[in-house]
């Protein structure tokens, strides 16, 4: 397993090993222990798993407030998308910064995202597949998104704003300007 900081130092690039055979591969996804023995100890409760038909769906940018702040890690089993997290803890030297990180089922690479981030998807390619971990469970009283394209983030997402399939809540969300963020950062002792 091979963990990458990112230019967000909270966000991690994890990529597990993988064996190749003449069958295939084999990959463990997730193991606990050795996630824990880098510094991630998360208590993991709910997996998710998307799927998006289209080439340029985008999901995002989405939170759960505390108390149901989420941790996440997120994989793709089948095609290619670019994964973002945006930070949005208040005090935080990074806040409305934000990382893009392609992930792929081809090489199995996973963006863990941590609590107090926004977390969106741009689709590479048709029918992609998503699955991720979280850290709570679902809770719509405090699940949120914010406007993908909010100019103050400003997110090279590499497309036109009509050539994006949103959902009714993501093309409504609010900017993030408007919005009193719910996360505090709390700086590493
Ligand atoms: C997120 C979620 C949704 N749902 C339901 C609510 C709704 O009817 C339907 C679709 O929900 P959404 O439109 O919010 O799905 P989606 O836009 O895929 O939301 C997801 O986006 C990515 C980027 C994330 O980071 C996730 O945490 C989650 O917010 O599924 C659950 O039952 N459990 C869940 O955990």
């Amino acid at each position: 397993m091979q963990i990458t900081p990112t230019d967000l130092p909270d966000v991690l690039e994890i990529t597990p090993a993988r064996f190749g055979d003449h069958r295939g591969f084999f990959s463990e996804t997730w193991n606990r222990k050795a996630l824990a023995e880098a510094g991630l100890d998360i208590d993991f409760c709910q997996d998710n798993h998307s799927l998006s038909a289209e080439r340029h769906t985008l999901r995002g940018l989405h939170f759960q407030a505390p108390p149901s702040a989420q941790d996440k890690l997120i994989r793709v089993v089948a095609g290619t998308i670019l994964d973002v997290a945006v930070d949005i803890r208040r005090g935080s030297p990074t806040y409305a910064q934000w990382v893009a990180v392609p992930l792929s089922a081809d090489t199995g690479n996973q963006l863990f995202v941590p609590k107090g981030f926004l977390h969106g998807f741009l689709t590479l390619t048709p029918d992609v597949q998503v699955v991720y971990k979280c850290s709570d469970y679902y809770a719509p009283d405090t699940d949120g998104s914010i406007r993908w394209n909010d100019p103050t983030i400003a997110i090279d997402w590499g497309v036109n704003e009509g050539d994006v399939t949103l959902s009714g809540k993501d093309a409504d969300a609010p900017f993030l300007a408007d919005f009193d963020t719910p996360f505090t950062f709390e700086a590493q002792s």
